[in-house]
């Protein structure tokens, strides 16, 4: 099934009153950051998207898929899930080497032509610490784990939907991650408190006592900044490596940093 918009039927805020903002339509390929103090509710709206909710959850929103009511099959039937979820907290369970799992998933879903291959090294792309197809998936790194996901989800399960909560802390490229999962026309929606992600979204959703207050729709400005802060992130993220690959840090470029930081 095609998706091509979803519906954030409004509900009710952790107060009992209509939430602030009316229906939200979201559509294919628009990226979304929710953001709000801890507890303001951003959780709870990835898990009404998540299930389909009906006014069945305690915000009482109403979700719809292309403008309808989504059948009974497609908020029950595991096969016709169109949610994919990435979180921080997320692990591989399987006791079974990368490619094997990448190949057992993509016959569940049907793709027995993916290229595995290919699939590891845009993960990859996404890590410092490169994952080879024979490792097993439970010795990889946190940050291993979250580009292989990023990637599988980019490429083999292929919802049309993608909800992340709080990647921030991942250990991966999260700029690039978005963009490799926005590019195949997602939507996306991604919770976070990191400057780097809310900044690049094109609208960020405002959270306030389990209710959506506003939105606000990024600048051309806001998205420079993003790619700037994005580029310290990527400098971080190699210095992280190189400790924790026990190699000594020989020089680090504060001045391209600092020339980095006088355009915010
Ligand atoms: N509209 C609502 N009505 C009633 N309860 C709600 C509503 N929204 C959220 N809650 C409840 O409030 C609690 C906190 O919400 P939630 O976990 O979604 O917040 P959060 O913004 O994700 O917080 P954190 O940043 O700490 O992860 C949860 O128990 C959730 O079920």
């Amino acid at each position: 099934m095609e998706i091509h918009q979803i519906t954030i039927q409004a509900g009710i805020d952790k107060l009992g009153n209509t939430e602030r903002l009316p229906d939200l339509r979201i559509n294919k390929g628009e990226i979304y950051g929710i953001v709000g103090p801890t507890g303001s509710g951003k959780s709870q709206l990835i898990a009404d998207i998540e299930q389909l909710a009906q006014g069945d959850t305690a915000s009482k929103r109403r979700i719809l898929i292309n403008g309808a009511i989504p059948s009974h099959e497609l908020r029950s039937d595991p096969r016709k899930k169109m949610v994919a979820q990435l979180s921080q907290n997320m692990n591989f369970f399987a006791d079974m080497p990368v490619a094997d799992f990448l190949k057992l998933h993509a016959k569940c879903r049907g793709k027995s032509k993916v290229d595995i291959k290919q699939v590891i090294s845009i993960a990859n792309t996404l890590t410092g610490e490169p994952i080879n197809a024979s490792d097993n998936l439970t010795i990889l790194s946190g940050g291993q784990t979250r580009a292989l996901m990023v990637a599988d989800v980019a490429i083999i399960s292929e919802s049309p939907i993608v909800l992340i909560d709080e990647i921030e802390n991942a250990g991966i490229k999260k700029h690039e991650a978005l963009q490799l999962l926005s590019g195949e026309g997602k939507i996306i929606l991604v919770v976070t408190h990191d400057p780097v992600l809310a900044l690049s979204a094109q609208k960020r959703i405002i959270m306030r006592n389990g209710g959506m207050r506003d939105i606000i729709e990024s600048t051309y400005r806001e998205k420079q900044i993003s790619l700037q802060l994005n580029d310290i992130d990527r400098c971080i993220l190699a210095l992280r490596e190189d400790v924790r690959a026990g190699r000594k840090i020989e020089e680090v470029n504060f001045e391209a940093l600092r020339h980095e930081l006088s355009f915010l």
